[in-house]
C-alpha cells in the first residue's frame, strides 16, 4: 500500500527522485535533485497536465491535487497565501478534539495503531510547536520555547538541550489521525558530547513510518533562505517523502529589502523552483495571527482523505 501511495503521489513534487545529474541552484546553496514525476498515474486519478491553466494562474506554480485537471483550475480554487488548489478530496478540516498521546525517544516506540500522521519538521525555533498549538487551538498542548537549542550540522547531527522539543511527540486529532512534533534541526550552542546523529533518530522515524501521509517542512519566512532547510528538503525528496513547505512567522514585517517575509519566500521559491518537475505545495502561516491555519488544515484534509481513499481502493483490489 505504501509503495502504491507513493507512486500515486507522482502528482506531487517529491516523488521518484531522478538519478539524473543534480543541478546547481545557487552557488552558496546545495546541489539539488530534480524530482521526476513522470511515473504514470492510474486512470481516474490523472490530471490533465498538457493543458495550460487560466492566464491569471500561469504566474503561480500551482500544486494541483489528485482529482483536479489543471485546465479546470480557477482562481477561487487556490487557497489564499499558498499555491495549493483545493480538490474533491478536501473534506471536513475541523479539529474537534486533540490530545497529547506520547513522547518517544526512538522511532520504534511510536504509536503502532495504523492511524495516518503528518510530521512537523524544521529548524529549531522555526515555530513547530507553536504551529501545532495554533492548529489545534490549544495554547500549550505542544511546549514552545524562546531560544533555539537543537543543533544540526550539515548532514543532520543534532543535540538536545533542556526545554526544547527533544522527542517524537504524537498528538491524536479527532481520534483518527496524528500530528507529530519532531525535534528541530539547526545551529545552537551545544557541546560536542551532547550531540547525537539525527540519522539514527529523526531519519529513522521517516524511513519507518508507513502511516506518514506527508511532512510539513516549516521554513521561517522572517529570515532569508537557509541552506539547511534546502538540504532537508532535498533529503526528504531523495527519500520519496511527500512534503509541504509551511512558511512560519509571516506576521513579522521587518524593514529593509530581503528581510520581509514576502521577499524571503520569493527567494526561497526561486531556489527550489528548478529542483522539482511539479511545484511542491506551500503555504504562508502565522501562529500569532492565525494566518493560514484553516487553509493548512484544509490542505491536510485533502491529503489525508486521498491517502485513506487510496487505502480503501487498495483493499478492494481496484488499483
Ligand atoms: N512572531 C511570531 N513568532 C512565532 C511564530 N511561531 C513561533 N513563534 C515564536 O518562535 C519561538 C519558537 O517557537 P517554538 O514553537 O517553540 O519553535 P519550535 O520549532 O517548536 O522549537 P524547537 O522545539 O526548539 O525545535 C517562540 O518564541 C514563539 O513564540 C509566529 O508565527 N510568529
Ligand atoms: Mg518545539
Amino acid at each position: 500500500m505504501l509503495l502504491l501511495w507513493r507512486s500515486l503521489t507522482s502528482l506531487l513534487p517529491w516523488s521518484r527522485p531522478s538519478p539524473a545529474t543534480p543541478s546547481a541552484i545557487h552557488h552558496h546553496l546545495p546541489l539539488c535533485i530534480r524530482f521526476d514525476t513522470s511515473k504514470p498515474i492510474p486512470a481516474g486519478r490523472r490530471t490533465a497536465s498538457s493543458v495550460a491553466p487560466p492566464p491569471e494562474l500561469v504566474k503561480k506554480a500551482l500544486f494541483v491535487p489528485p482529482g483536479v485537471a489543471k485546465e479546470d483550475v480557477t482562481v477561487g480554487m487556490v487557497l489564499p497565501g499558498s499555491n495549493i488548489v483545493v480538490g474533491p478530496y478536501a473534506g471536513d478540516a475541523r479539529i474537534k478534539q486533540a490530545e497529547f498521546v506520547k513522547s518517544s525517544s526512538r522511532a520504534k516506540d511510536c504509536p503502532k495503531d495504523g492511524k495516518p500522521e503528518f510530521a512537523i519538521i524544521g529548524r529549531s525555533n522555526v515555530g513547530k510547536s507553536s504551529l501545532i498549538n495554533a492548529l489545534v487551538r490549544q495554547k500549550d498542548i505542544a511546549l514552545t520555547s524562546k531560544k533555539p537549542g537543537i543543533l544540526i550540522c550539515c548532514d543532520f547531527v543534532c543535540s538536545w538541550t533542556a526545554g526544547k522539543t527533544q522527542l517524537i511527540n504524537h498528538f491524536l486529532i479527532n481520534r483518527s489521525w496524528y500530528i507529530v512534533d519532531l525535534p528541530g534541526y539547526g545551529f545552537a550552542h551545544a557541546s560536542e558530547s551532547a550531540r547525537m546523529d539525527w540519522s539514527s533518530f529523526t531519519k529513522g522515524y521517516f524511513q519507518n513510518r508507513e502511516m506518514l501521509v506527508a511532512v510539513l517542512l516549516l521554513v521561517d519566512a522572517s529570515v532569508p533562505p537557509q541552506k539547511i532547510d534546502l538540504d532537508c528538503a532535498n533529503w526528504l525528496g531523495r527519500n520519496n517523502i511527500g512534503m509541504t513547505f509551511v512558511f512560519t512567522k509571516c506576521d513579522k514585517a521587518k524593514g529593509g529589502k530581503g528581510s520581509r517575509p514576502s521577499d524571503n519566500i520569493q527567494q526561497f521559491h526561486e531556489l527550489i523552483r528548478t529542483c522539482y518537475r511539479e511545484p511542491p505545495p506551500w503555504i504562508m502561516t502565522s501562529s500569532v495571527t492565525g494566518m493560514g491555519r484553516d487553509e493548512l488544515l484544509l490542505h491536510m484534509s485533502q491529503l489525508r482523505n486521498y491517502w485513506d481513499n487510496d487505502d480503501d481502493d487498495d483493499d478492494d483490489g481496484v488499483l
